[in-house]
């Protein structure tokens, strides 16, 4: 039995990205040309709060002007849609993220649709989601993108893989599935319906995990060697961070495997600062 699995460090995948986008930001710098990023965040939930207090710490330390504006809870959708608007037209921001959860009363479909999709970094939006279901991506969901990039970095080829996708979120799991499909993988989504949901794990080269659910695989769950990725931030009875994988079981069984914390989590803001940055490229572009 091997108990031996690589636990891949998406704080050192995420320099590798953090180093491009360096390079990116001094390029923009001669033009200068400084990314903005504008962050919007609702309510008073407090790991929504965390993200945003890191997403605009990441934005200092790179070098990118970045604008928060908190809403309390009872914000109308109105107020929200004409803040938006008045950010589409805003020149020195090139990406706009409307951080999720909304509160129940606004329609975050209608909220994310009204984000101009050239600044839509989140990627949420029915263009961008359009394009990436057509293989012509602009920009790339956070998470999604992170994932691809911890893969590539393992240099694998998707070519032929099973890839079994557990989770349907718009924001994670469709997404993933999507940008695997694009690579050549042979990829099968799963959801809290699924019947048998061993039967697939089993057969998957790559097990991606997006459920939310403490303990949704084991390492009974999966194949010797697969690769296993989790997406997943709970708290277990102790209130100790842990992802949706049962972390010390699979590990015997994988070949590789994130850890939650540490894992997929870093990478989803160094793809959000990338893809600002390339927003700004690509809007630079646009207007030379
Ligand atoms: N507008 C968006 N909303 C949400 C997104 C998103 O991509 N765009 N994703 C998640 C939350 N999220 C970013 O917003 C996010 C989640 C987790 C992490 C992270 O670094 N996790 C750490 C652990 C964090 C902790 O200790 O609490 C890790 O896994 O190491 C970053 C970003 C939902 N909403």
């Amino acid at each position: 039995m091997n108990n031996n699995a690589k636990i891949i460090d998406g704080h050192a995948v995420s320099k590798l990205i953090y180093n491009d986008i360096d390079i990116k930001i001094k390029m923009l710098a001669k033009k200068n040309i400084i990314p903005g990023l504008a962050v919007i965040v609702v309510g008073n939930d407090p790991a929504s709060k965390i993200y945003v207090k890191n997403k605009i710490i990441a934005c200092q330390k790179y070098g990118i002007f970045s604008m928060k504006q908190e809403f309390s809870e009872d914000i109308t959708e109105n107020e929200l849609l004409n803040f938006i608007e008045k950010l589409n037209i805003n020149l020195k921001i090139h990406g706009i993220l409307v951080q999720l959860p909304l509160p129940k009363h606004i329609n975050s479909k209608k909220i994310i649709e009204a984000i101009n999709p050239k600044k839509d970094v989140d990627g949420f939006s029915p263009s961008n989601i359009g394009r990436l279901v057509t293989n012509d991506p602009l920009f790339i969901p956070c998470t999604p993108y992170g994932i691809l990039k911890i893969l590539e970095n393992q240099n694998i080829d998707f070519k032929s893989l099973e890839i079994v996708v557990i989770g349907t979120s718009n924001i994670v799991g469709k997404p993933i599935a999507m940008l695997m499909l694009n690579k050549g993988a042979t990829v099968t989504l799963c959801n809290s319906k699924t019947k048998n949901l061993s039967l697939h794990t089993k057969n998957a080269d790559i097990v991606i995990v997006a459920t939310g659910k403490i303990n949704t695989i084991n390492g009974s769950m999966i194949k010797q060697g697969a690769i296993v990725v989790d997406v997943g931030i709970n708290r277990n009875k102790e209130g100790k961070i842990c992802g949706d994988v049962e972390f010390t079981s699979a590990s015997q069984i994988a070949s590789a495997i994130t850890p939650v914390p540490g894992g997929v989590g870093p990478m989803t803001i160094a793809m959000l600062i990338y893809n600002t940055v390339r927003s700004a490229e690509i809007q630079q572009n646009l207007n030379n």
